[in-house]
Order: structure tokens, then C-alpha cells, then sequence
């Protein structure tokens, strides 16, 4: 019993923010994670980690432009999903919006490769873990 309570009290939640961008053709955009990072040449949604003091949204907004070239403005990305996945020592929680509209054109600025991709033929890809819940709620939702 007391053990179950110490690992609780250091079980650290990791938030992460990600978007599922959507065109007009109802395509999702991912992208390839660089070599040298956990999970390298997975494909994942945009997005990462936030910073001290941030908001989940301004950190979202701040990854899409970081890693896309992109700007969205927060009435643009509509929390939906969460994904709960045990991560190394941490517990990721994956935060995920829907965005339909942005301005400028998406750029593989971090990643190796961007592309977009019909829900359903997100099943195909190999992608983290935490991910893969979401890609049947997606196929539902666009
Ligand atoms: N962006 C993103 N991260 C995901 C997804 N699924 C998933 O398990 N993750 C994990 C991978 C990483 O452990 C973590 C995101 O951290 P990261 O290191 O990519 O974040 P970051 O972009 O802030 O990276 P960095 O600049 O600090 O290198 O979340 C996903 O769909 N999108």
C-alpha cells in the first residue's frame, strides 16, 4: 500500500499539444519525427511540448508556427480528443484540437517529411502509441 502511494506521488504527467489540420479535401496533415528524437520516423500530428507559463493553446499556436511556417489564431483550433499513454517514466497527456483554417502554407520546418492523409488511411502509418486511439475518433469526426 505505501508503495502504491509513493509511485503515484512521482508519477509526472507530460501534457503535450497537437493539431489535426484538416483540408478542404478532409485530409489530416502529419508529419515524420527527426532522427535523433525519441520516436524518430514516426508519424505524428504537429505540435509538442509546453512551455513554462504557457496555455495549452499558446503553446499549440507557437508549435504550428515553429514547425508549419503557419498562423492560427485561437479561435481557429477546437479542443476534441485526448490520448492517456504511460511515456518512459512520465504519463503523457496528449492534447488534441481540430483546425480547419490557417493562413499560410504548411512546411516540413522540423520535421522530415509533412503529408496529408485521409483518416481512415491513417492506419497505415506507423505512429506513436498515444496516437492511435485517436485515428478511429478522427475517421468519425471529419
Ligand atoms: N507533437 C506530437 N507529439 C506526440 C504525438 N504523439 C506522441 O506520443 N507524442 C509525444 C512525442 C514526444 O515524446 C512528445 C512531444 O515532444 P517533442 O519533443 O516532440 O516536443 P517538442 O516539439 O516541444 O520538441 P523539442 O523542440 O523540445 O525537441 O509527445 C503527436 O501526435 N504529436
Amino acid at each position: 500500500m505505501a508503495n502504491a502511494v509513493i509511485e503515484r506521488a512521482e508519477l509526472v504527467l507530460f501534457p503535450v499539444v497537437a493539431a489535426a489540420l484538416i483540408d478542404g479535401e478532409g485530409r489530416v496533415l502529419v508529419q515524420q519525427r527527426p532522427p535523433g528524437k525519441m520516436m524518430a520516423g514516426l508519424w505524428e500530428f504537429p505540435g509538442g511540448k509546453l512551455e513554462p507559463g504557457e496555455t495549452p493553446e499558446a503553446a499549440l499556436i507557437r508549435e504550428l508556427h515553429e514547425e508549419l511556417g503557419i498562423t492560427v489564431s485561437a479561435a481557429s483550433i477546437v479542443p476534441t480528443a485526448f490520448a492517456s499513454e504511460r511515456l518512459g517514466e512520465r504519463h503523457l497527456l496528449l492534447l488534441l484540437y481540430l483546425c480547419r483554417t490557417w493562413s499560410g502554407t504548411p512546411r516540413a520546418l522540423d520535421a522530415v517529411a509533412i503529408d496529408w492523409v485521409a483518416p481512415a488511411d491513417l492506419h497505415a502509418l506507423a505512429m506513436p502509441p498515444a496516437d492511435l486511439p485517436l485515428i478511429g475518433l478522427l475517421e468519425r469526426l471529419i
